[in-house]
């Protein structure tokens, strides 16, 4: 899916109308009526105040407002006093039943609000230009203050669509925000969880050939848009088409990454595994992972030498290494000398972060997973804030040629172009120990698999991650989701994932 920005989204609502040949209020009932229905599917009896701004949000809680009336629920319209109005807003202030109980607010004297009510805010959208302040900034902490349940029209009023704001902006906390056909780029950002709480889309039949071909910088990945890309197994394949990778991973005391970065690649269907760990980890990872074959370091407690390469399709460095100076020469003398694809996780990416030299030594395309605090490290520089961690993101993955992945709710990928992907699979329960492991092992299996190319390694691995996630999490509750347990369900989700024979 696309990420429209505000502007895009104004133009891909006109492109609708022209070639559907509607009008802008044709377009506005079927947004309303879709989210109309959204919201009788979960009301009980309790009464909706809807707050109205002056432009085609306000137009789309009129609608709203006059389908829920219609449907037997008690409404309250409150209007934003303004100099202007939209003309769709004008169209359906004529249509509200007259019986429907509207009035414009005035903020000196705000009404108090029944408790038990369900507030629905269609005060501003796409449209707002600048911070609010005054009358409209009174009324957004007035809702925020009734401790009500909040229903945010397209996106919370206050809140811009895909740029950040001044701290303290007067921004409506909705606890769901129903949205149109495409995410924003503002939904997926940790900083404004707190406004955007639960988001939903409704499709309402955006002029799909005109978004497809706006340029866009931003992606939401679901997975109809990974359909074809994972190739089925064909029937004559043997291990050496699913490739031979080589992992890297373990020290004293964190074995255990090693073998969950391995179970990962095996389960995600590499033809061959190496596991290279040092001997403390021999008995350890030949137990409980007997399917990879272990390659154990001359030394006790940390990997001190790179194995010869040439056997390998692809190498994962990183799960549980420590950052002892000898791994990290083992390191260096990777990136020297690998031909073959790289994931670099954890401990390999802390290393990067502290011998910055060895950065430069980055081969192309090489995939990297830190989580927000190891890509600070990475790149030597805090944010400002999230869309600034963004960036530095986006021009960290063009500058080095490489694919890096920014671990988190929506994990997002950054391509060499400066593309972001934002995955849409995954739970809080994931927040555990041995997650990114299991990731990490994943992925190389993807990179080790010589069909895929490196983005589509990099998506697919994402996606099926956080779907294993998901998956396990229905078996053992969010809470008592461990690591060990996604690995159970990488081969369930990379199956649902999987393209049929001849692509029917
Ligand atoms: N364009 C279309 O065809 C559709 C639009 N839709 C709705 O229309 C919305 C966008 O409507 P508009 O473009 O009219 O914009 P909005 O309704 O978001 O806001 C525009 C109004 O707010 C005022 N305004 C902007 N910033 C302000 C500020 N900081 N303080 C005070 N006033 C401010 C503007 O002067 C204007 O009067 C979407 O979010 C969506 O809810 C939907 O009905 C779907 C179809
Ligand atoms: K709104």
């Amino acid at each position: 899916m696309h990420i429209l920005t505000a502007a895009q989204t104004r133009a891909a609502d006109q492109a609708t109308i022209q070639a559907e040949r509607i009008t802008s209020t044709d377009l506005m009932e079927r947004a309303a009526m879709a989210l109309s229905e959204w919201l009788l599917d979960r009301l009980a009896r309790q009464a909706v105040h809807i707050f109205c701004g002056p432009g085609n949000n306000g137009g789309d809680g009129l609608v709203i407002a006059r389908h829920l009336h219609h449907a037997g629920h008690a409404v309250h319209v409150w209007l934003l006093p303004a100099n202007a109005y939209s003309s769709d807003f004008t169209a359906n202030r004529q249509r509200l039943p007259a019986d429907v109980p509207c009035a414009e607010l005035d903020v000196q004297r705000l009404p108090p609000l029944p408790a038990g009510a369900v507030l629905v805010d269609a005060l501003f959208g796409t449209g707002l230009t600048r911070v609010l302040t005054d009358d409209a900034a009174t009324l957004v902490h007035y809702i925020n203050q009734a401790h009500l349940p909040v229903v945010a029209v397209d996106i919370p009023s206050g809140l811009f669509a895909d740029a950040p704001q001044p701290a303290d902006s007067p921004v409506v906390a909705a606890r769901f925000t129903v949205s149109f056909e495409l995410p924003k780029l503002a939904f997926l950002l940790p900083q404004n969880a707190q406004w955007v709480g639960e988001w939903h889309l409704l499709p309402i039949s955006l002029d799909k050939k005109f978004i497809h071909n706006l340029p866009v910088d931003n992606y939401f990945v679901e997975a109809a848009f990974l359909r074809g890309r994972l190739p089925y197994r064909g029937k004559f394949s043997h291990k050496g088409t699913f490739g031979h990778a080589l992992l890297l991973a373990g020290s004293k005391g964190k074995i255990g990454a090693a073998v969950l970065a391995s179970r990962a690649c095996l389960h995600a269907g590499v033809g061959l595994l190496t596991t290279r760990v040092p001997a403390v980890g021999y008995d350890i990872l030949q137990t409980s992972a007997p399917e990879a074959m272990t390659l154990v370091d001359p030394a006790q407690d940390h990997i001190t030498e790179l194995p010869d390469l040439k056997p390998y399709a692809a190498v994962g460095i990183g799960p549980g290494l420590g950052q002892d100076d000898v791994s990290c020469k083992v390191l260096r003398q990777l990136l020297q000398e690998a031909t073959v694809p790289l994931v670099l996780d954890a401990d390999a990416l802390n290393l990067l972060g502290t011998h910055r030299d060895i950065l430069d030594l980055l081969p192309p395309d090489t995939l990297l997973t830190p989580h927000p605090k190891e890509f600070e490290r990475l790149i030597g520089e805090p944010a400002r804030d999230d869309y600034h961690r963004l960036e530095q993101f986006r021009g960290f993955a063009q500058q080095r040629r490489c694919y890096c992945v920014l671990k988190g709710a929506y994990t997002a990928l950054a391509t060499p172009e400066g593309v972001l992907y934002f995955n849409s699979t995954g739970n809080p329960g994931m927040a555990t120990g041995g997650s990114g492991d299991v990731l990490t092992g994943l992925l190389l299996a993807l990179r080790a698999d010589k069909r895929l190319s490196a983005l589509d390694a990099a998506l697919l691995g994402l996606y099926a991650h956080g779907r294993a996630g998901d998956l396990a999490a229905l078996e053992t509750g969010q809470a008592g989701l461990v690591a060990g347990d996604i690995v159970r369900f990488i081969g369930p989700a990379l199956h649902e994932l999987t393209a049929p024979v001849l692509g029917l």
